[in-house]
């Protein structure tokens, strides 16, 4: 479970301060997957950005089980992001020269110290190829990138920000670089991973077409939560 609580986040703006959210609180359950819509300039990847801890808000609070990782430091958000949060982009940011299997083990020697780096190691070789099974590519897990299709690249992107078993997975608009076939095929793994892996999955789309795969949907305008559509959808 993911909470956000009365979270606001401002940028710098010229003499001022532009307001990117304001008092935003949602909860995304575990085992579901929530999805984030609204227009461009909403708020959405700030949203994103500060429940991945790679920003940190003026205030409130980003609760990931009973820690708030608002107020962590640093280094201590690093290591959360190492062992609790798997983080899916738009473009899948692999690693050119790595084979699909090697996108996923490289997870292991992120930083941290030697012994958390031996635990995660064996936990990433233990869960790597049933991974790679797992989002249907069993078959290509020696081939390198280049060697990949776009859907199948952000595949491996999916199963390398769950490889290490995080809590909390967050999606930035998985399909905007795939047409619309393979597109709702991606939506629908992460939606079968999300259910089966019971991770909290936030995830980031501008357009409705796949609204199928999401389990909730908030809409954020203006750095607002506006709506929240509680359940049934699809
Ligand atoms: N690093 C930054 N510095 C200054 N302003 C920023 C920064 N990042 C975002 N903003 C501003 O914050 C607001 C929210 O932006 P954000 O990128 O979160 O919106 P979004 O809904 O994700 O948009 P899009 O759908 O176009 O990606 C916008 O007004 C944007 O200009």
């Amino acid at each position: 479970m993911i909470q956000l609580h009365d979270v606001t986040l401002t940028f710098p703006d010229g003499e001022g301060r532009i307001t990117a959210l304001d008092r935003v609180s949602l909860d995304a359950p575990a085992g579901r997957v929530t999805g984030i819509t609204g227009p461009s300039g909403s708020g959405k990847s700030s949203l994103l950005a500060v429940a991945a801890t790679l920003i940190r808000p003026d205030s409130g609070r980003v609760m990931i089980g009973d820690l708030d990782a608002a107020a962590l430091t640093c280094r201590e958000a690093a290591a959360l992001r190492r062992e609790r949060i798997g983080i899916v982009f738009q473009q899948s940011n692999l690693l050119p020269s790595l084979t699909a299997r090697e996108q996923l083990l490289a997870m292991a020697e992120l930083g941290g110290g030697r012994s958390e780096r031996a635990a995660r190691r064996a936990l990433v070789r233990g869960g790597a190829d049933e991974l790679l099974a797992a989002v249907g590519l069993e078959a290509q897990r020696d081939k390198r990138p280049h060697q990949l299709s776009g859907g199948q690249r952000q595949r491996v992107a999916i199963a390398r920000a769950l490889v290490h078993a995080p809590e909390v997975l967050l999606v930035d608009e998985p399909t905007s670089a795939l047409d619309r076939e393979r597109g709702a095929e991606i939506m629908d793994l992460i939606a079968r991973l999300t259910h089966e892996r019971g991770t909290a999955t936030l995830l980031v789309t501008h357009d409705l077409v796949h609204e199928g795969s999401l389990d909730e949907l908030v809409s954020v305008i203006d750095g607002r939560v506006r709506e929240a559509v509680v359940g049934g959808i699809g």
